[in-house]
């Protein structure tokens, strides 16, 4: 279906697919080799026919733009300094990826949970209670039954792909169990013209990057801006899609493939005059998960290890322990939030949680 020759991003739909229907066995095969070609080719894809409901969409993009509205001090108010738990708003330039300031804001979060002792191991950390914005009463419940629905969404993507990689489903499904890591990140890109956020002028919402994790499933508004990068180097426009999900991969995944899915190159740029609302969702397995190792996929199968992209190879991947590598992504990316609850005890040789939080 796809060819290395065409540039496009292709558009999965996911009524084919009904792994449990005996009598749709047919087109769930054909859905299951597509997206074998898709993720093998480009990385990138379009899922439509996946049951969330338009209303929530428009509901939960609704619900951001009104939060990434309100005066930045009572942003600031659930910024995430306040949490051990890398949860809430960080303001507009305030992340950098690329070597360059981001021009977006963001507001991270997750499922509820409750929160952490201080002496537990600090990646444990990764889960908490999030930051609500109390100014808006329907927030909260519109953006968790997004959270779900889209996690639903997710785990079925997973499920096909490992089908579709001829994997033991039910091994690698064991990765996602209840306590599986989801985070979303709504995320607010203002147009170039904006007088009251003004971004800076290289133009970039977030630099190339690819995602680390497993999967990250898209909710884009119809503005655009979204980039992917194809093997040959080529950038090209994820366009806005109504009704659809765009759904890619992250690093420990492709690692776990060899290469047979890869994790695509991606960016976002400001558009002119619009502003820009996203919300992805990122899925990844359980913190105390080990990745298992996929014998099947022998190195020597691995034919493309120098495809072209823009990033470096991550070197996030070496601990074993899942939730490990994902703490370190964090303390990279939110390099003062880790100076004020973390610090690394030499005599141990691991991070842990201050006592008392530094004062920044
Ligand atoms: O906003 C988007 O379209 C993509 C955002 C993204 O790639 C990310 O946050 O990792
Ligand atoms: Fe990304």
């Amino acid at each position: 279906m796809v060819s290395k020759d065409i540039p496009e991003i292709p558009i999965l739909d996911f009524e084919q697919y009904r792994p449990d229907d005996p009598k749709h066995q047919e087109a769930t095969s054909a859905f299951l080799k597509d997206l074998y070609d898709t993720m093998h080719e480009v990385g990138f894809f379009y899922i439509r026919g996946h049951g969330v409901p338009l209303p929530l969409i428009q509901a939960a993009l609704k619900s951001s733009a009104e939060f990434f509205d309100l005066p930045l001090n009572e942003k600031l108010e659930i910024a995430m300094a306040n949490s051990p738990h890398y949860r809430g708003f960080t303001k507009l330039n305030g992340e950098t990826t690329d070597f360059k300031q981001d021009n977006r804001e963001t507001l991270d979060l997750g499922r509820e949970y409750p929160k952490v002792p201080v002496d537990a191991p600090a990646y444990t950390n990764l889960r908490g209670p999030n930051q609500w914005p109390k100014q808006l009463p329907s927030f909260k419940p519109v953006i968790l039954q997004l959270l779900e629905s889209m996690h639903n969404v997710g785990l079925r993507i997973l499920r096909a792909m490992a089908q579709s990689l001829g994997i033991k489903e039910d091994e690698f499904m064991a990765m996602f169990g209840d306590d599986l890591g989801m985070r979303m990140k709504l995320t607010y890109y203002p147009g170039m013209e904006n007088k009251k956020d003004v971004p800076l002028q290289h133009g970039i919402g977030v630099g190339a990057h690819k995602d680390y994790g497993f999967l990250a499933l898209l909710l884009q508004d119809e503005v655009g801006g979204l980039q992917v990068q194809l093997l040959d180097g080529r950038w090209i426009d994820a366009k806005p899609i109504k009704g659809t999900f765009v759904v890619n991969i992250g690093e420990i995944f492709e690692k776990l493939t060899k290469k047979r899915f890869i994790a695509t190159t991606h960016r976002v740029l400001n558009n002119n005059e619009q502003n820009r609302y996203s919300i992805p969702l990122f899925l990844a397995p359980h913190n105390q998960c080990k990745i298992p190792q996929l014998t099947q996929f022998s190195p020597d199968e691995n034919h493309r290890l120098d495809y072209k992209s823009d990033v470096a190879e991550d070197q996030l991947l070496q601990g074993d322990v899942y939730g490990e590598n994902e703490f370190k992504g964090y303390r990279r990316s939110h390099v003062e939030v880790t100076r004020k609850w973390y610090y690394f005890d030499q005599d141990q040789q691991q991070w842990r949680r201050r006592p008392t939080p530094l004062s920044i």
